[in-house]
């Protein structure tokens, strides 16, 4: 990992339907960055935002306020060229595989639709050889290549998807709960591939999960979100084995334990989101080094002596 910031988002901040009756606001005053080669974990519970913040930083919903840079570049006021460029950049991983592969178009054609796009292949040939080279990437065969989405398990589908995000050579990949569709024996085997590429690649993710179990062993860096603020942000050590705020401690808890007397002891940490609302003024406050909680001042100080 680099010190280089490839993504910064500062006080980002969404509003849908501003000033109708069915206003949300889904990212309340963001901030936080993405180092070269990182990979960010952001979870939280349906609705507390995650998906709404992957498409505003990759352009594809607009901010109602802050900035967006990417590689230095003011991702908001980006057209043109520059968009284009952006749109190669930066790739998405999706949910659920099924979907958001198109049934009707062959593997190949899958994959290759970002190469053609941003014309990276000269012909034919080359656009072959570069979508076999991928399958093998991704731990598929190259007679996979003539066939549909339909006749592939979820794990499979999924490796489809990846492939065809990194068919353009990006730099960041967001990858939005990529796992969550897929059986439990699988999950595993996808998260492995996809840290081992980003290895081999160089790759900058930000990894969106509802589950803190998965997200810790993939991150450097973890960050929690509810109701569209970020409340917690550190080392995955730091938000996985010495969580600070009561919401991340009460995402914690409620993580299946595999072991049956474990499980029979697990207390499951009840989370009162009433101080979210009490109308004091919160900012991320660094409590220990890299480690940072929303927070009034004095609870700051609450969190320190914590800590
Ligand atoms: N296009 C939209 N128009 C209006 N409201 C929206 C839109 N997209 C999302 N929302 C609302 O914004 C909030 C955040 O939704 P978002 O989908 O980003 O959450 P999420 O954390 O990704 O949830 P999930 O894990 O269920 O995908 C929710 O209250 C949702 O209803």
């Amino acid at each position: 990992m680099s010190d280089k910031n490839l993504v910064q988002i500062k006080n980002l901040s969404l509003t849908f339907n501003p000033g109708k009756d069915k206003e949300v606001k889904a990212l309340d005053n963001i901030t936080f960055d993405i180092k070269e080669g990182e990979v960010f974990g952001l979870v939280g519970e349906s609705g507390s935002g995650k998906t709404t913040l992957g498409r505003t930083i990759l352009k594809l919903y607009d901010a109602s306020d802050g900035e967006i840079d990417f590689d230095g570049k003011d991702v908001r006021k980006m057209k043109g060229g520059q968009l284009a460029d952006f749109r190669k950049d930066s790739q998405m991983i999706f949910q659920d595989p099924q979907a958001s592969l198109n049934g009707r178009m062959k593997v190949e054609d899958i994959i290759a639709e970002g190469l053609d796009i941003h014309h990276m292949v000269k012909n034919k040939e080359e656009r072959h050889a570069r979508v076999l080279e991928l399958l093998d990437l991704v731990g598929l065969n190259p007679d996979h290549a003539t066939r549909y989405p339909h006749e592939f398990s979820g794990g499979q589908r999924q490796r489809i998807g990846i492939a065809r995000a990194l068919a353009v050579d990006p730099k960041f990949i967001i990858a939005d709960e990529p796992i969550s569709a897929l059986d439990v024996s699988v999950q595993a085997q996808v998260v492995n591939l996809m840290k081992d590429l980003q290895k081999k690649h160089s790759l900058t993710y930000l990894f969106i999960a509802h589950d803190l179990s998965m997200v810790k062993y993939i991150s450097d860096r973890i960050g929690v979100l509810h109701w569209g603020k970020l409340l917690e942000l550190g080392t995955a050590d730091q938000v996985y084995n010495h969580p600070l705020h009561p919401y991340t401690k009460s995402l914690l808890s409620a993580i299946p334990v595999p072991d049956p007397i474990a499980e029979r002891q697990q207390k499951i940490v009840d989370y009162d989101p009433s101080a979210e609302t009490d109308g004091q003024v919160r900012r991320m406050v660094e409590i220990e080094p890299g480690h940072s909680v929303l927070a009034t001042p004095a609870e700051a100080e609450a969190y320190r002596s914590q800590a």
